[in-house]
């Protein structure tokens, strides 16, 4: 659904993306992997609209989206999680979902004068939605807690949760297991899964936790180095010397993480 044709991005002299092609299906899991430094979090940031790309072409069911903006690949469902931003921490749970659905009547002014009843309904519908989604998330005793008071693994939780408040068809997930505990790291993978096959939503998650991986991509992908080195099943990929190599080239912690 989404392929990705010799991209490159550089920093200055950096190639931090160096000519990178895969290719994500739709209605997969795909994890993307890789040692530090391999580029992973800068290929997102460019499919994902937050940087241009140097050069290369990003298509999407043979749609050209290359360095379209967040919110244009928004109203096409390609969303990238980001972290609750500050000014939203003194703001609720529930309030914060409801935040995220662009172009309400209640923006426009012609409306706030003659749409009241409108209005109303709308937001009925969209409490409505954000407590759907606070449940299915099993966090709906959090809905009148503000943001900036939930621990880091729930704040994950409601990351996942802006991304069901519309139709999300593809999401792009940057270690939503940093720094997670295993309980609720669980409680992510079984949101991921049940996204995936109630609701049909393709996802490529970048995770170093391989266990995580393990539970639920297929394919995985690894790069290094800016490029693609390997795709298959994480078993596949764990096999491959090339993989295992530039594992080995970062350090313990990481061979540690792809062994393991
Ligand atoms: N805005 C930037 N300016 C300059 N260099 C950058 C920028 N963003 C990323 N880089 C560099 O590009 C390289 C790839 O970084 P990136 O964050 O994409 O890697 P990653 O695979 O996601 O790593 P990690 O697993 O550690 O998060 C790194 O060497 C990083 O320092």
């Amino acid at each position: 659904m989404i392929v990705v044709e010799d991209l490159h991005k550089h920093f200055g002299g950096f190639h931090a993306v160096d000519g990178a092609s895969l290719s994500f299906d739709e209605g997969a899991i795909t994890g993307l992997i890789g040692p530090n430094g391999a580029g992973k979090t800068t290929l997102f940031n460019v499919i994902a609209g937050v940087h241009k790309p140097t050069s290369g072409r990003v298509t999407m069911g043979g749609e050209d989206i290359t360095g379209l903006p967040p919110h244009d690949l928004f109203h096409k469902g390609v969303l990238r999680t980001f972290q609750i931003a500050h000014e939203f921490h003194s703001m609720s749970c529930r309030e914060n979902l409801m935040m995220v659905p662009g172009g309400q009547s209640g923006e426009r002014l012609w409306n706030t004068w003659f749409g009241r009843r409108r209005i109303a309904d709308e937001e009925r519908a969209l409490r409505a939605k954000a407590d759907e989604v606070l449940e299915f998330l099993t966090i709906e005793h959090l809905a009148e807690q503000k943001a900036g008071q939930i621990s880091g693994g729930q704040k994950k939780l409601l990351e996942l949760g802006r991304t069901m408040m519309v139709d999300a068809r593809i999401v792009f997930l940057d270690e939503v297991g940093a720094g997670v505990n295993r309980t609720l790291l669980n409680v992510i993978g079984d949101a991921i899964l049940r996204l995936n096959e109630e609701r049909g939503y393709t996802f490529v998650v970048i995770e170093h936790d391989m266990d995580f991986i393990a539970r639920l991509c297929d394919p995985v992908i690894c790069m290094a180095e800016g490029r693609v080195l390997a795709t298959g099943t994480l078993d596949q990929i764990k096999a491959n010397e090339q993989v295992v190599e530039a594992y080995l080239g970062t350090g313990l912690k990481n061979r540690d993480a792809v062994s393991a």
